[in-house]
């Protein structure tokens, strides 16, 4: 169901990303669960056709939980990395009882949920120690999924070797390079001086068990060793205990907003050049008591600069920005809405990316 985020009838709706990406369904026979109340027979066409409708046949009207996200139950849900990577984690805190799906590269797994392939994506967005994981910001960009949650999730690192390897031999240690820079501190206490930035942590774990690695370390999760048959040589070694990666739940289509539970909309946009355009785009929040949680700027791609000629007759060389914000509002909000059609009416590009419930966990 795509959901219009539109601003006051006034003004056209804000796009959300294009419509969502659809995917032709899966060719079956066999009736959603719902509808095989109602007997069907094949017509000539091999379609479906639709037996009397007396009232127990009837569909049951939908229910706002029909309508909420669903927990998992048959979802296919992709996530880059191997099994026991925390991205597998956060996505098994999203949908508890969903198959998850690993995918070689977070672009695979935008392409998983796009094919049809994969129900949703749960990518990591953010760290609390190692800051954005900007890759994600642009892939969101270039894609049109939309994000319908997030999931936050406490990462515990830990030191995982070879059977018998024991600290003191350890020379390097291989993992993803936002788990290595959450660690890099107590790596270098432990005297492991070299790093091996590979794409995931689980995969380090799995690679330095294949290669029966006997200098080098991976820094990854308890699962990892379990999965692998590695030992854990320290636990929490992250620099911070309070580390925390923040996930984006993405779908082909957007949820209905809602206004009865903490909600939050990310957008994206891109202004004009010139003094105060960013103070007047976040003044549109400010002025209605909007609550931002983040802002992040990133190069736009496509009009990465803008070159001055010698006797400066255009604006000076500068690099064009996208702004990713998120806000504490819902797009079901009026006042939110009314704030995006405002800031509609002086951005070059403004795209919703979504509106969804806060994970308050
Ligand atoms: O490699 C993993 O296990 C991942 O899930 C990736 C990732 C990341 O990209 O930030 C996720 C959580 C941690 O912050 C470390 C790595």
């Amino acid at each position: 169901m795509v959901v219009s985020t539109s601003s006051p009838a006034s003004s056209p709706p804000i796009p959300t990303g294009g419509g969502g990406a659809r995917c032709r369904p899966p060719l079956t026979l066999s009736m959603p669960a719902r509808a095989s109340r109602r007997s069907v027979s094949a017509s000539a066409s091999g379609m479906p056709v639709p037996a009397s409708r007396d009232p127990i046949s009837l569909p049951r009207p939908l229910t706002s939980a029909d309508l909420m996200e669903p927990t998992g139950d048959g979802l296919k849900v992709a996530y880059q990395g191997c099994p026991g990577a925390y991205s597998e984690a956060a996505a098994k805190k999203a949908y508890p009882s969903c198959q998850t799906v690993p995918c070689e590269y977070f672009e695979t797994a935008f392409q998983a949920v796009e094919a049809c392939v994969a129900d949703r994506a749960v990518l990591p967005l953010e760290n609390s120690l190692g800051g954005s994981i900007h890759r994600n910001y642009d892939l969101l960009l270039r894609h049109r999924l939309h994000i319908v949650g997030e999931v936050r999730l406490a990462v515990r690192h830990c030191l995982l070797a070879n059977r018998g390897v024991k600290i003191e031999s350890l020379r390097s240690a291989m993992s993803h390079p936002q788990a290595l820079a959450q660690c890099e501190q107590t790596l270098t206490k432990l005297g492991i001086e070299h790093r091996e930035a590979v794409d995931d942590t689980a995969g380090a774990a799995k690679l330095i068990a294949e290669q029966k690695l006997q200098d080098t370390a991976a820094v990854a999760s308890s699962l990892a060793a379990e999965l692998y048959g590695l030992d854990i040589l320290a636990e929490n070694i992250q620099d911070d205990s309070d580390n925390v990666t923040r996930f984006m739940m993405l779908a082909r289509e957007p949820i209905i907003p809602r206004t009865d539970k903490p909600f939050k909309t990310s957008i994206v946009f891109s202004l004009e050049e010139g003094p105060g355009q960013l103070f007047k785009a976040l003044a549109v929040f400010a002025l209605r008591k909007i609550n931002l949680t983040k802002m992040e700027s990133r190069p736009h791609k496509k009009r990465p600069l803008r070159v001055a000629d010698d006797n400066c007759s255009v604006p000076l060389k500068h690099f064009d920005y996208l702004f990713y914000v998120d806000l504490e509002a819902s797009m079901a909000d009026p006042n939110a809405q009314n704030a995006l059609g405002n800031l509609k009416e002086f951005a070059t590009f403004l795209r919703v990316l979504g509106s969804y419930p806060t994970d308050v966990s």
